[in-house]
């Protein structure tokens, strides 16, 4: 972890340094990457299963769960967990119910009809992560906004390591209605989405978070299928004075950080005693966290904490670091948050951990991450549809506005087009 104070002399330098730290790139997963796509786009199902034996430990029969194993799997779900997940999907339905657009339509003045309509995506893959950690939320979050758009066909992909998988993600699947559901992960599932096997039909866009090798995977086969922004390793950034109560913001600190050695937690506070505090709180959870290998790595390499003179120093450093979260642990917090432009996704006040954002808020939370929240949003029903523009002139409307046609395509030097439209004026 590397302590900055905006008030040392080389605080811009160091801060560039934190601004531009590739953290997925602590690997260069990209070569690896592309022999698993090229390797599952020539020999299918069988490199699919190579690659899971190599990676996941697991040997499956067939890569597709049967719905007898769903339906088995899913039963041992407890109730309390399927009641959380209930929940979860009611709020999380609702939000992204709100989202849906509304088609356009209308006569102009010059009599021409002309509009726009939104229509679902065919068939989608969503990547559930489930390496080190298993997302029931993430299925949830993927698949409710696919279904809210209307989108026929959901393809499920989740790694299931030495063969095991959380009840509790079939249970999710269930809940949002996901019956198409294989056991692969990484960038050999994505590639299998995209390119199809001989079990699977390919899909036209790929959705969902992972680790470093399925980011880059779908960065990869972008153009043969659609996909979501990059929702890579996981990101906290937050804003707190010294009225907090140091343990809070250092479990939610921690609560990204113990997602990917990759993740990245960062305090911006203006009390230089509150981060020493925040600092020795984390040093002191890891010492008993079960996930302190993952969240130590992550803390050490990644984390950081700056101490600025006044809150309102946090906004400019904040927008350039577009974070994939943001805490604004302050009495106020409106009055930061109505000046951040770049952010996955922001919470609000003391009592809105981040992390009742990850299961049940509402707002979905695959959010942008390595600073593509400057030109990215978080998953939502937009992701699953795509919009048809129409136009119908009637003889009236092309004579008035077609002349202008013909000249324009003249200036272009394109007579066809010019042609097409001066044939039906005469
Ligand atoms: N931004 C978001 O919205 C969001 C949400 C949930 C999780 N996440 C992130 O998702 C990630 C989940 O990562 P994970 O690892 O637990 O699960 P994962 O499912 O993303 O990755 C597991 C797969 O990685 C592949 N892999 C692992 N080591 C490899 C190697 N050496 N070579 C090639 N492939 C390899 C394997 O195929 C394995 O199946 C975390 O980084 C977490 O922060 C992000
Ligand atoms: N924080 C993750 C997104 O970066 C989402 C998640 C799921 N479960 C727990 N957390
Ligand atoms: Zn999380």
């Amino acid at each position: 972890m590397q302590l900055l104070k905006t008030t040392y002399t080389d605080f811009s330098l160091k801060f560039q340094t934190l601004v531009s730290d590739r953290r997925e790139a602590t690997v260069d997963v990209s070569g690896t990457v592309k022999n698993i796509l090229a390797d599952v786009k020539v020999r299918g199902d069988a490199a699919v299963k190579e690659y899971t034996s190599r990676f996941d430990h697991y040997h499956p029969p067939s890569l597709l769960l049967s719905p007898e194993f769903i339906a088995q799997r899913a039963a041992q779900c407890g109730a309390e967990v399927k009641a959380a997940l209930e929940l979860a999907a009611s709020r999380i339905g609702i939000f992204h119910q709100k989202q849906l657009p509304q088609n356009i339509g209308y006569t102009d003045t010059v009599g021409v009809q002309l509009g726009l309509n939104w229509l679902p995506l065919s068939q989608v893959g969503i990547y559930v992560p489930g390496g080190r950690a298993s997302y029931p939320s993430s299925v949830l979050m993927n698949a409710l906004p696919a279904k809210i758009a209307g989108v026929e066909r959901i393809v499920m992909a989740v790694p299931m390591p030495r063969g095991e998988i959380n009840p509790a993600v079939l249970a999710a699947a269930q809940i949002a209605g996901v019956t198409e559901i294989y056991s692969m992960g990484g960038a050999q599932a994505i590639a299998a989405l995209a390119y199809g096997t001989q079990s699977l039909t390919p899909v036209d866009k790929i959705v969902g978070p992972g680790n470093a090798y399925v980011a880059e995977a779908k960065r990869q086969v972008f153009g043969i299928v659609g996909i979501d922004s990059v929702a890579g390793p996981s990101e906290i950034l937050v804003v707190a004075d010294s009225q907090n109560h140091p343990e809070w913001i250092a479990w939610d600190l921690l609560s990204q950080a113990e997602h990917d050695p990759s993740a990245q937690s960062i305090l911006i506070t203006d009390s230089a005693s509150f981060a020493e505090k925040v600092i020795t709180t984390i040093d002191h959870i890891l010492t008993n966290l079960p996930t302190q290998e993952v969240a130590r790595t992550s803390w050490q390499q990644h984390g950081a904490v700056i101490v600025v003179e006044d809150l309102t120093e946090s906004i400019p450093l904040l927008n350039q670091l577009a974070p994939e979260h943001v805490e604004l642990c302050v009495d106020q917090p409106q009055l930061l948050a109505s000046q951040i432009k770049c952010a996955g996704s922001i919470f609000l006040g003391r009592y809105t951990p981040e992390a009742i954002g990850d299961y049940l808020g509402g707002p979905n939370h695959v959010l942008p991450t390595a600073r593509s929240a400057r030109f990215a949003s978080g998953l939502s029903v937009y992701d699953f549809l795509k919009r048809i523009t129409y136009l119908e002139c009637s003889q009236q409307a092309l004579q008035t506005i077609g002349k202008a046609a013909v000249i324009l395509a003249e200036a272009e030097g394109l007579p066809a087009h010019g042609g097409s439209v001066s044939v039906r004026l005469q």
